[in-house]
């Protein structure tokens, strides 16, 4: 994950409209005295989870669908997960690679519960598709033969993800520069990782090496915390809801500038407390505090990626 944390902090050295603020970051991390508190995997109690390969096929779907809830005020992440889940329950070929390659919009809605048009349906049921498809070619139709082909190394997992379903290369250009941030796929890594407790399908030699997943709930966190800074154009259009163009230099900042203030935090908290505390306990806990507070604005964005 060294592409992601190097292209965030080149974004960060050279944004305009974001900026990272140290002395916030380090007041931040005083304050909670290096503690950062315990935010369980599935505090929510929504995700399915059987200790098998089956629990490692539900993650994959969902992480594959993980992206872009705000435009449906009702919709959230917990629909997804809990939607899903019941979907197996009832019926546990639901996510067999063969199916996923069959649903249709309408179909992925009645599997969901969701009454209505979901966002972006079309390049969900696409993204479907394509995890089907790919896992029936390269995998035996399983997202645990994919895992178990990783070695136990989450940067090898995301490198085989984004190598083989082109749906989680979550990059953009900035400056005429590649930037990786890969949030579906290192967020599903760090799901397994939470879900079987690190044993298991989630068992990662490297798993300090993955960043927190740079969405749209963890930035407007940072900002409220005052760690980031956003210009007076930047500021106004997010808390009047207006959209931030994908690719655009405003968002690739938001959400670069996110990954680096929180490494940034990281190394305030080892230097300062002595802990090596992981980018994956942080997120959790910035993004637990996220969906706690409804009166939040975050920034908007039509993308598949977060
Ligand atoms: N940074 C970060 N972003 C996360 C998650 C999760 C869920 N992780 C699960 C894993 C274990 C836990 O128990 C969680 O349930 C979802 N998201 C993102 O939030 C947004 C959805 O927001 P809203 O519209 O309010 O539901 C959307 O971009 C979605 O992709 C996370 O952990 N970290």
């Amino acid at each position: 994950m060294e592409a992601v944390r190097a292209s965030a902090a080149w974004v960060a050295s050279r944004s305009s409209h974001v900026k990272v603020d140290m002395l916030e970051v380090e007041k931040v991390v005083d304050k909670i005295q290096g503690n950062v508190p315990k935010v369980e995997w599935d505090f929510e109690g929504i995700h399915y989870f059987d200790d098998g390969p089956l629990t490692v096929q539900y993650l994959f779907v969902l992480d594959a669908l993980n992206f872009c809830f705000w435009p449906d005020k009702d919709l959230s992440y917990d629909h997804l997960a809990s939607g899903l889940k019941l979907a197996l329950e009832k019926d546990k070929t639901a996510l067999d690679a063969d199916r996923l390659q069959s649903y249709t919009g309408p179909q992925l809605r009645q599997l969901l519960n969701w009454p209505r048009p979901l966002p972006i349906e079309e390049e969900r049921v696409r993204l479907l598709h394509e995890v089907g498809m790919e896992l029936e070619r390269s995998f035996g139709g399983e997202a645990a033969n994919l895992v178990k082909s990783a070695g136990n190394s989450a940067a090898t997992l995301i490198e085989l993800i984004t190598r083989h379903f082109p749906g989680f290369r979550d990059h953009s250009l900035y400056k005429g520069h590649q930037v990786f941030l890969y949030k579906r796929a290192q967020i599903f890594v760090a799901d397994l990782w939470g879900a079987f407790k690190g044993q298991n399908y989630g068992e990662f030699h490297d798993i300090k090496s993955i960043t927190i997943f740079a969405d749209y709930i963890v930035p407007a966190v940072l900002r409220e915390l005052g760690i980031l800074k956003y210009g007076s154009n930047l500021s106004c259009s997010i808390d009047s809801n207006s959209e931030i163009v994908p690719g655009s230099e405003e968002e690739v900042e938001i959400r670069a500038c996110s990954v680096y203030a929180v490494e940034k935090m990281r190394e305030f908290i080892n230097k300062k407390f002595g802990k090596q505390l992981l980018s994956i306990d942080i997120d959790l806990w910035l993004w637990s505090c996220g969906v706690q507070n409804m009166a939040l604005s975050h920034h908007r964005t039509l993308s598949i990626y977060y």
